[in-house]
C-alpha cells in the first residue's frame, strides 16, 4: 500500500521568540520534533501552544531565533511549494471553500505536488484514497463539506494533511470535535505515521491523558516558555501540572497497562473541600 508520508523528516526551533505586534507571546522557546517521534505540547489556554506551533511551521514568522531541519537548512529558505512537501499543519478556525466535495478538499492537499501548470501528480489519486481511509471518510468522499458534522469535518482537514504526504506533521488539537471512536482511531493513526514511517509528528492537546498515551515526548508551556520536556512519566506529574494549570491534580498509573491517568480535582470532588 502507498505510504501516507514520504520519508520521515525532524525540525529544530532554537531561542525562538513569537510575537503579536509588540506583544512576545512565545520567549526563547526551544524544541525538535524528530523523525518517528509524537511529540505533544501541552499547557494552559493562552500560553503559546499554536503560535509555537505555527511559527515552527512558518505561517507566524518568529521575532527571533531560528527554525531549521535537521541538517541545519534554515525554513526561511524554502519556497512554498518545497516547505509544503516536507511539513503539513493543520490549524484550527478553518473556513472550507463552498461547494467542495469532501473528496476536492482532501485534494488540496497535493497541491504542492502538482506542477505550476496543475500537470501530473503520479502518487496523487493512491494518495488521496489512502487518507480518506485512515480517517474514515470514504463512505463521505462525494458529500458536499457544508453538509458535514463539526468532527466530519475535522476529519477531512486532517485527511488533507495526510494526503500532502510529509516527512513533518503538525497537528493543532487534532482530536477536537471528535467523538470517542475516531480520538482513539485519529491517534492510532499518527502513532502508525510514526512507527511505521518515520513521520516526525508535533501535536496540541488538552487531554493530559491523551498525550500520555499516545506521546513519546511532552513539552509543558506556562505563560510563553517551555517549563518541562522529556518523556511522559517526567513531565506529567502531580508537581508540573498543579503549578501549571492552578489545580490540583492527581496522576496515578494504571496497574493493568502502566499508563499515566491525571485527575483534575476541582471543589466538587475533593472530599476536604466539600465537608
Ligand atoms: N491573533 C492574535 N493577536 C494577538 N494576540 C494573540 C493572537 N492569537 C493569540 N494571541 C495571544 O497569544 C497568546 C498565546 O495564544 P495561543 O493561541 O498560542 O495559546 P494556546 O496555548 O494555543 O491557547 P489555547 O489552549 O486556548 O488554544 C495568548 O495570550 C493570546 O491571547
Amino acid at each position: 500500500m502507498l505510504p501516507t508520508s514520504g520519508s520521515g523528516d525532524s525540525v529544530v526551533a532554537h531561542q525562538v521568540d513569537v510575537a503579536y505586534g509588540r506583544d512576545v507571546v512565545v520567549h526563547a522557546a526551544s524544541l525538535s520534533f524528530d523523525a518517528g517521534t509524537v511529540t505533544a505540547l501541552i499547557g494552559p489556554n493562552g500560553s503559546g501552544k499554536s503560535t509555537l506551533l505555527r511559527a515552527v511551521a512558518r505561517l507566524h514568522p518568529p521575532k527571533s531565533g531560528t527554525v531549521t531541519f535537521a541538517d541545519g537548512e534554515d525554513l526561511r529558505l524554502l519556497g512554498g511549494r518545497d516547505l509544503a512537501k516536507r511539513i503539513a499543519m493543520l490549524s484550527q478556525n478553518r473556513t472550507a471553500p463552498g461547494g467542495l466535495s469532501v473528496r476536492e478538499l482532501v485534494e488540496f492537499g497535493r497541491h504542492p505536488h502538482r506542477s505550476r501548470w496543475g500537470g501530473r501528480d503520479a502518487d496523487g489519486a493512491a494518495a488521496v484514497e489512502r487518507a480518506l481511509q485512515l480517517t474514515g471518510l470514504t463512505p463521505l468522499a462525494d458529500r458536499p463539506v457544508q453538509a458535514l458534522s463539526g468532527g466530519q469535518a475535522q476529519r477531512v482537514w486532517l485527511a488533507s494533511c495526510l494526503a500532502q504526504r510529509t516527512g513533518l506533521l503538525l497537528l493543532d488539537e487534532p482530536t477536537n470535535h471528535l467523538d470517542l471512536r475516531f480520538q482513539v482511531e485519529i491517534l492510532d493513526v499518527v502513532r502508525h505515521l510514526a512507527d511505521a514511517e518515520g513521520v516526525g509528528i508535533g501535536l496540541v492537546l488538552h487531554d493530559l491523558d491523551q498525550a500520555a498515551a499516545v506521546a513519546d515526548r511532552v513539552l509543558l508551556l506556562e505563560e510563553g516558555r517551555v517549563t518541562a520536556d522529556g518523556p511522559p512519566d517526567d513531565v506529567l506529574t502531580t508537581e508540573n501540572l498543579s503549578r501549571a494549570y492552578g489545580i490540583r491534580v492527581d496522576v496515578h498509573r494504571d496497574p493493568v497497562d502502566g499508563r499515566i491517568h491525571t485527575r483534575a480535582v476541582g471543589r466538587y470532588n475533593d472530599p476536604a473541600l466539600r465537608a
